[in-house]
């Protein structure tokens, strides 16, 4: 990428960089020629696309490799490394039809199977052992291990059938002695009941949107004065409302999780993952996703005719319901599988950002969907989408020209024109880049156990560990979920599901009001001027939210200092000055960074506002209030020394933390000194503060000191609500903390009523899919009542 642009003639460059959307055109087609004569830019072209260096090549050599390594790690008893080498060698092999060794796949799958059997995965076992008999159904140890697995989870009768048909195929006697052995074990187990046909479902269940939740919602698209278009809804919406749902147009992986994350549905990847059957690049969580993705169904091998004639009727349509999978129909009649036009034997999709590949997905989508629905072959689709390419920093123009110039070569094959292509690529990326979202998942609580509990304490004891973690799992493009404008203090709460996005109202919302989601930054989280320059760096926007726009008290305290003087509660601004307007608005300023907000309208706030800042109320004349002096009462700190000790102090805390987590009993001693200290320097409202109590309260719960632990973990919810709101999230998480605590105290009355607050807060936000999304309060909550009992 640098080696191109740094080629490009300075008069070209120049060009580029003073361009605004009419030049496109004549910008593209400069470069492009420029290009087309450049050694080095074949160079590039070859590198990215060419299929004799791609890394992604399937490999029947390289998967032999990876398979014996596996075995030899089977051999050792090292069963997860042998895992991960047969997952290695499954991922190189040739899997797609005709370019099949259908044994070899099928014995891949089988030891594959025996390692996760080995390692007590039952069900991955068993959807292990469904895949290598889909790919070579005469397997007798595919059969066998099927059985076994089956077996292992009671499914005596499945188990038998498994066996019976593992028996019919085993050629060695001992072999065929010790299945017979096997069976008659199982007959013994289930006495004398008669076999029963049980078929187990060993699919994996992909979230999706709660269909049962109907969204009543009338949305329209309005013009706004200062947010260019946005949402309102025709009819008054009560809180907790779903109000959309949308799959994605178009949508990715993000690089950190194309590991971990199933590439379609974006869940955590299971230990039996699926891989494309022509490229080393996606891994799915299942064959629904791989099929969805790919576009080629999960093979079922026509070898499964050949048993028909071995087998009863019941054992054939055994056979034959453990090799159909049970792919959901797709709706969608514009499906497009978003990966096929990427496998074509080169690795530009694993090369290129996340953000080029997902403008090749949504321009093979809307292009594809022109010809579908007018038949019209010439086209190169567009969206009608905001961008901002005559705002883009000119270094940035250059570097979309060429991305969408290497974009367009590897999509040639599926493109009319080249050219035509390239300038509508560079409105989509610039469109991408201001209307795509990240989708967020929950960390899975599996090795993020939230409520987890220590060795030394006892049953009902419980040491919660920090705020449960999301994932930026996805990028993707929503076509109405992007009409959505932005709120620093959101009306409605956005969360996905699998790929799907779901907006719901966390307020009572009147008609025509403005429907605002959260594109990240939210008072009570980062203050005024974080958040703008967040917005301002990520989607190129000075936000104009009622969050920003009005003076708020979380935006005064977040990351103030305490007044020096005893008796006054009033804050100290690190680094922003406040000065009055003559009209009466204020100016918050700093370094290079001023925004205009008004004075608060309602009582309330001003009230609570007046307690850390009154001179703000002052009416008589205009002032200025410099960062390190009291908005109460003019004194002022040393802002350097006092964020010193308030950043030593911090650390401090967090070093005391860490040594009482690695059972260094005795550091918890040093903890109430520094959390005093900090308590000295922060206002006790501030955000460094409510982090202090909250790591405080884990450690005192981590050594058994439940009661302490509580008042520290009340006192950060304390503060987390005024920063906040009552009914934001973030409170709800820290409800459940000190609920567990209530619990370990023994004390299920207080807990159930504190799971009770946090469930409101969950429902609120979520909805119906609370059960789904955080299991561990329904758990938490049935552990309250059964101790009640
Ligand atoms: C995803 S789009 C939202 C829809 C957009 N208003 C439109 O007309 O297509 C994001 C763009 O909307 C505008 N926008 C969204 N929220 C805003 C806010 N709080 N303040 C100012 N502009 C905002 C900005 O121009 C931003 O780049």
């Amino acid at each position: 990428m640098e080696r191109l642009k740094s080629v490009v003639p300075d008069e070209l460059k120049l060009l580029i960089a003073k361009s605004t959307v009419e030049d496109l055109y004549l910008t593209c087609s400069s470069l492009l020629e420029f290009f087309q004569s450049l050694p080095q830019f074949r160079s590039v072209i070859g590198e990215v696309m060419g299929c004799e260096v791609a890394l992604c090549r399937k490999s029947s050599e390289s998967a032999l490799d990876w398979k014996k390594k596996g075995n030899a790690c089977f051999i050792e008893g090292d069963y997860t490394k042998a895992l991960n080498f047969y997952s290695k060698a499954l991922q190189y092999a040739p899997t797609s039809v005709g370019n099949m060794d259908q044994e070899f796949v099928g014995v891949l799958y089988a030891n594959r199977a025996s390692a996760l059997h080995k390692m007590g995965l039952f069900e991955e076992c068993i959807r292990d052992c469904g895949r290598a008999i889909a790919v070579y159904p005469v397997y007798a140890k595919a059969w066998y291990r099927r059985g076994k697995a089956n077996a292992s989870l009671k499914r005596h009768e499945t188990a038998i059938l498994d066996l019976e048909i593992s028996l019919s195929l085993e050629g060695s006697l001992s072999g065929k002695n010790q299945i017979k052995e096997d069976i008659q074990l199982l007959h013994s187990l289930i006495g004398t009941r008669s076999l029963s046909f049980s078929n187990c479902d060993t699919r994996i269940e992909i979230m999706h949107g709660d269909s049962a939740e109907q969204c009543n919602t009338k949305l329209e698209c309005v013009t706004t004065p200062d947010k260019g278009r946005g949402m309102i809804s025709s009819n008054d919406i009560s809180p907790a409302t779903l109000i959309h749902c949308e799959e994605p147009l178009a949508a990715i992986v993000v690089k950190s999780c194309r590991e971990t994350h199933c590439h379609l549905c974006f869940s955590e990847l299971p230990m039996d993952a699926l891989f494309c059957t022509s490229c080393t690049i996606p891994v799915y969580c299942s064959e629904h996703c791989l099929e969805k993705a790919v576009g080629i169904k999960f093979i079922q091998s026509e070898l499964i005719y050949s048993l028909q004639n071995n087998l009863s009727e019941q054992h054939w349509q055994h056979a034959m319901h453990s090799i159909s999978w049970n792919t959901q129909n797709n709706a969608d009649v514009f499906h497009l599988p978003e990966h096929e036009h990427e496998c074509g034997g080169s690795h530009w999709s694993a090369v290129l950002p996340t953000d080029i590949v997902l403008a090749g997905r949504v321009m093979m989508r809307s292009t594809e969907r022109i010809k579908l629905t007018e038949g019209y072959l010439n086209h190169v689709g567009t969206l009608e989408f905001s961008h901002n390419y005559d705002q883009i920093p000119p270094n940035e123009k250059l570097e979309i020209h060429v991305y969408a110039i290497l974009l367009a070569h590897c999509l040639c094959r599926h493109l009319p024109s080249i050219e035509l292509a390239i300038s509508k690529f560079i409105l989509l990326i610039s469109q991408i880049k201001l209307n795509s979202m990240a989708i967020v998942h929950m960390k899975s609580l599996k090795d993020h156990d939230t409520f987890k509990k220590s060795s030394n304490l006892a049953a009902n004891e419980h040491v919660f560990t920090s705020t449960i973690d999301q994932v930026r799992v996805g990028l993707a493009i929503y076509s109405t979920g992007r009409l959505f404008n932005h709120s620093c203090k959101p009306n409605i709460h956005a969360y996905f599901l699998s790929r799907t996005l779901h907006l719901r109202s966390i307020e009572h919302v009147p008609a025509r009001y403005p429907l605002e989601i959260s594109y990240g930054p939210q008072v009570g989280q980062l203050d005024l001027q974080q958040r703008q320059q967040i917005l301002e760096e990520q989607y190129s926007f000075r936000c104009h939210c009622i969050g920003c726009s009005e003076l708020n008290l979380s935006d005064l305290v977040i990351n103030s200092f305490k007044c020096p003087k005893q008796d006054c509660f009033g804050a100290i601004l690190g680094s922003t000055c406040y000065e009055k307007n003559e009209d009466g608005s204020l100016m918050v300023s700093a370094a290079s960074f001023h925004h205009k907000i008004s004075m608060p309208l309602f009582i309330e706030c001003k009230r609570n506002i007046s307690k850390v800042a009154h001179l703000l109320f002052e009416k008589d004349n205009l002032w200025k209030l410099n960062p390190g002096c009291c908005l109460n009462c003019f004194a002022c700190v040393d802002l350097k020394s006092s964020s010193t000790m308030s950043n030593k102090s911090m650390l401090d805390i967090d070093w005391l933390k860490s040594s009482v987590f690695a059972d260094e009993e005795r550091s918890i001693s040093d903890i109430p000194r520094s959390l005093s200290e900090l308590r000295s320097i922060r206002h006790p409202f501030s955000k460094f503060i409510a982090q202090a109590e909250d790591k405080v309260a884990e450690a005192f719960a981590m050594i058994g000191q439940f009661d302490i632990a509580k008042q520290h973990c009340e006192a950060s919810i304390e503060i987390l609500e005024k920063l906040y709101h009552k009914e934001h999230i973030a409170v709800a998480h820290e409800w459940m903390k000190l609920a567990s605590l209530h619990l370990s105290l023994g004390d299920h009355a207080k807990a159930l009523r504190t799971i009770v607050k946090a469930e409101a807060i969950f429902s609120l936000h979520y909805g119906s899919h609370v059960t789904k999304m955080f299991s561990f309060v329904e758990d938490l909550k049935k552990e309250a009542i059964s101790l009640g009992l």
